[in-house]
């Protein structure tokens, strides 16, 4: 089907409105089909050069109307049907319920005198319905449904309360009647002040229907005794000021007494809403930053301080910078003005070099950020530079120096290659696979500790920061080389060949990529490229020396919601590069050798060796298993085993770190997290987050709902946190100083506007940190269809932790919850192989997740033919 002729060619065709086509055509040309924001997708219009003469206008196809010759042929009649994918459109399908079918009668009268319209007929006649309506009409089964009822709750300003009264009443009366007074909100007030039930119950006005009813006669909630029903506070637009505000801490805020009490904050009483928010950290100030660096100075740990401003510079929330930097410059300098024996001037340039050394980790440098310096201080060398002088004075550990002698036979072999390859000036790409625990990451300390103790260049970097954290001097493999975050990206990295990054990576004897079975291939290919550009050498990698090393048995590249295909695919193993590398193996488990059945276990679970009974499940050995009574006492069994007294644990919290309960989905970690975070000593303190929505227009439509959206890698609403609890970091902070996506760290210091807290594992353990509220986004757009910004400490609580987080993780004793089986190729094998031996793992399964009839069944999804491209089986 054709469109038009219209537009210039025809501008009185019926589609034309005000001189352009009303169905925008012709259409653009696309080499292929795209999604559109808020319309119909952009459908593949290939300029393939066919036109056909219609009305003395040729036309090709970009006019040609979506159609389906199908449907056409099938039904002989003008039809078509779009797919739609997107979340929004969850809303027509509820209008087109609601609405019902187009439907259509008519009749042709001839001569025939105007009759009463009959609608009963006219319905009967011109109505069609399918088989299953009718069916569904036959039984009486109800059309449509609200279920749970929805109580809309009112928000009003104190005695904005709105009234209805009837034409012929008396103000005066209206005025004088108590019960005018009385609203559903301010009868919330009066109940969390006087009534027992509310205040034990302690909710948000929200939830107070599903407890309370409101009883319309007397004015005045009463406890409910039957029926479910949900609370929805009405919308407030923010351009409503101080109502939006009040409806803000109303959302938030549990068990409030009274206007006056919702502006309470701290023991402190603010005159208005507003106040009371940004007191409460629910909006966004200019003095939130001000705050938290003035809270943190009190504690008078200035590279601390250093730390915690440049991460505030890094994530842009500083606002008025020069005015913070002379603000706190006291404060960021005082160790090095402390002594006395500097001149100001000294103490300046050292102060600069420090913020600027930690910004330079996180891949920035202060000229990037508005603050000027007096007497001319500054930092005289570029960025690239001082990263080429840092990577040279890299120390090595003697620990490191000593590991060369110990290594077992087969990382030696290993070793001997490399290094011959090193000292003959020879190039050649490996792959270093080994199970988990085989050593892999003691023989790249042993390889860099070579390469740096002979005073030349060794670059680490891992595809996650936590790996890169366990490396010296490891940088994560995107921010060293600069790769494109977008993995489809092919393009070659954002290096200068000219530049002093890519002398320093052309000088550099050898290259580590850890855990590159979970890169994305196309990263690793973006490295090539760029290896062969600064070297000008056509030979892969450019000619140099790339041990990339891995485990392909573990867990692979993160393709969301990616099919088995799409995750093999973007493995390395899928790259044209594979053929090129040579494989090397290590097979002795250095972690769990004082169990070496166990080892034997691990790998069956790794390869999928052991029995299969059907459809990817294995037994697990009876002593690994909490056996299933029911689903309380069952887990609080795997609890107490994985946390059995918090008091004895709490001498040396950082024992709390060696231990984990797992389980495969973000959701039950987060239950079973406030389960723990409840048993925890001590008393809580709970951080509400600000959600934004990138249209502001969108904000107050959406506030409710984004309080309760809770994806991975993104922090609670409402994080619940005590002293000594351990915490697990969400994002790359500054992975150069420890502080990396997965870092566990413990609790210290519960600020109003910071958190304290020390490294608990890794080289950095001990090392004293402060974390502020950032900014943070969802990465995970289809669970979380709204664009938005949540500003939250970058951090959950982490006695439970997804299985896909704990990987390159080691952990004293692991508690696998399988609530629901595992669903993705590896999740098992990380999960169990995290624990030295098979007395420091135990695993609970629900029914729900084993294995039909077997209760010592569950699922172990391996998908072997990574193994056969990889050929490493
Ligand atoms: N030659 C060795 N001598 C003594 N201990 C060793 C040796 N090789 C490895 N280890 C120890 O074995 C444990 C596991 O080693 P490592 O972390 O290097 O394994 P890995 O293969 O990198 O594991 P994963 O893949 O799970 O990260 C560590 O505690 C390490 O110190």
């Amino acid at each position: 089907m054709m469109h038009g002729p219209c537009g210039l060619s025809n501008p009185n065709n019926v589609c034309m409105r005000d001189g352009e086509c009303r169905s925008y055509y012709p259409k653009k040309f696309a080499d292929c089909t795209s999604d559109a924001s808020n319309s119909y997708p952009n459908y593949r219009r290939r300029n393939d050069g066919k036109s056909v003469l219609y009305k003395k206008v040729l036309l090709d196809n970009r006019s040609v109307i979506p159609y389906s010759p199908y449907l056409l042929a099938k039904f002989d009649c003008h039809i078509n049907l779009e797919i739609c994918a997107d979340m929004k459109l969850v809303k027509y399908l509820y209008k087109y319920i609601y609405k019902g079918h187009d439907k259509l009668s008519y009749h042709v009268i001839s001569g025939v005198p105007q009759q009463l319209r009959d609608e009963i007929k006219d319905f009967q006649e011109g109505r069609w319905i399918s088989a299953p309506e009718a069916l569904w009409r036959i039984f009486g089964f109800p059309m449509s449904e609200i279920y749970p009822p929805v109580i809309v709750l009112p928000v009003h300003l104190e005695h904005h309360q709105p009234l209805r009264f009837g034409i012929k009443q008396p103000l005066e009366m209206i005025v004088k009647n108590p019960l005018s007074e009385k609203t559903m909100l301010t009868e919330f007030f009066s109940m969390n002040a006087s009534d027992p039930d509310a205040s034990r119950l302690n909710i948000l006005y929200k939830d107070f229907p599903e407890y309370f009813v409101w009883v319309v006669v007397d004015r005045k909630w009463k406890l409910r005794k039957r029926q479910m029903v949900v609370g929805r506070l009405c919308t407030v637009s923010p351009f409503e000021g101080e109502r939006y505000f009040l409806r803000l801490l109303l959302i938030n805020i549990r068990c409030p007494k009274s206007f006056n009490d919702l502006k309470m904050v701290a023991g402190h009483q603010y005159s208005t809403f507003r106040e009371a928010c940004v007191h409460r950290g629910l909006l966004e100030s200019d003095e939130y930053v001000d705050s938290c660096l003035s809270e943190a100075a009190l504690f008078e740990m200035p590279s601390c301080l250093r730390s915690l401003f440049s991460m505030l510079l890094v994530f842009g929330i500083t606002g008025d910078t020069q005015k913070l930097w002379d603000k706190y410059y006291p404060a960021l300098s005082e160790d090095f003005g402390y002594d006395g024996l500097c001149s100001p001037f000294d103490v300046l340039c050292k102060t600069i070099s420090a913020v600027d050394a930690v910004l330079m980790s996180m891949d920035r440098c202060i000229y990037d950020f508005p603050i000027k310096f007096v007497h001319g201080a500054s930092v005289r060398l570029d960025k690239y530079s001082k990263d080429y002088i840092h990577e040279c004075s890299i120390k090595v550990s003697d620990e490191d120096m000593l590991s060369i002698d110990h290594l077992n036979a087969g990382q030696q072999v290993i070793y001997d290659k490399i290094t011959r390859k090193i000292l003959s000036g020879g190039h050649g790409s490996f792959f270093l696979d080994g199970p988990g625990g085989t050593g892999k990451t003691y023989l790249y300390r042993a390889l860099l500790a070579f390469v740096r103790s002979g005073g030349e260049i060794a670059l680490a970097v891992a595809s996650s920061g936590v790996a890169a954290s366990l490396l010296p001097g490891g940088r994560t493999a995107h921010s060293r080389f600069k790769l494109p975050i977008d993995a489809e990206d092919k393009s070659i990295s954002k290096i200068s060949k000219q530049g002093s990054l890519a002398k320093m990576i052309y000088e550099a004897k050898l290259i580590i990529w850890d855990e590159a079975s979970m890169a994305n291939r196309y990263s690793i290919e973006s490295l090539d490229l760029t290896l062969r550009d600064i070297c000008s050498e056509p030979k892969p990698f450019g000619g140099k020396i790339v041990l990339f090393g891995g485990d392909f048995r573990q867990t692979l590249p993160i393709v969301v919601r990616g099919s088995r295909e799409a995750l093999i695919n973007a493995s390395f193993v899928s790259s044209h590069l594979w053929k090129d590398v040579e494989k090397l193996y290590l097979h002795e488990n250095m972690r769990a050798r004082e169990d070496p059945l166990f080892t034997k276990f691990l790998l069956h679970v790794g390869n999928g060796d052991i029995p299969y009974i059907y459809d990817d499940n294995i037994r697990i050995p009876s002593h690994m298993l909490v056996p299933f009574v029911d689903i309380n006492s069952s887990l609080d069994e795997l609890i107490r085993w994985v946390y059995p007294s918090f008091d004895d644990l709490l001498t040396n919290p950082h024992l709390l770190v060696g231990r984990a309960l797992l389980t495969p989905k973000n959701d039950c970690v987060a239950e079973l997290n406030d389960l723990l975070m409840d048993r925890f000593p001590g008393e809580a303190k709970e951080y509400i987050s600000f959600n934004r929505t990138d249209d502001a227009l969108q904000q107050a439509e959406y506030d409710d709902y984004l309080t309760t959206v809770s994806t991975s890698g993104l922090p609670p609403h409402i994080l619940k946190l005590k002293k000594n609890c351990p915490i697990m970091l969400l994002r790359n902070l500054n992975p150069v100083q420890g502080l990396c996506n997965g870092t566990r760290l413990i609790c210290k210091e519960l600020g109003d506007n910071f958190i304290g807290a020390e490294i608990s594992t890794g080289d950095f353990k001990g090392q004293y940190v402060f974390i502020p509220r950032i900014p943070l986004e969802s990465s995970d757009k289809a669970l979380c269809p709204i664009p938005f910004k949540r500003r939250q400490f970058p951090i959950r609580p982490c006695f439970a932790m997804t299985i896909n987080k704990a990987q390159g993780q080691t952990l004293d004793f692991v508690g696998i919850y399988l609530r629901e089986p595992v669903f993705s190729h590896g999740q098992f094998y990380v999960g169990i192989s995290r624990s030295k031996t098979s007395n420091s793992v135990k695993i609970l399964i629900h029914p729900d997740s084993k294995f039909q009839g077997g209760v010592d069944f569950t699922k172990n999804i391996v998908y072997k033919d990574i193994f056969l491209l990889a050929a490493i089986k």
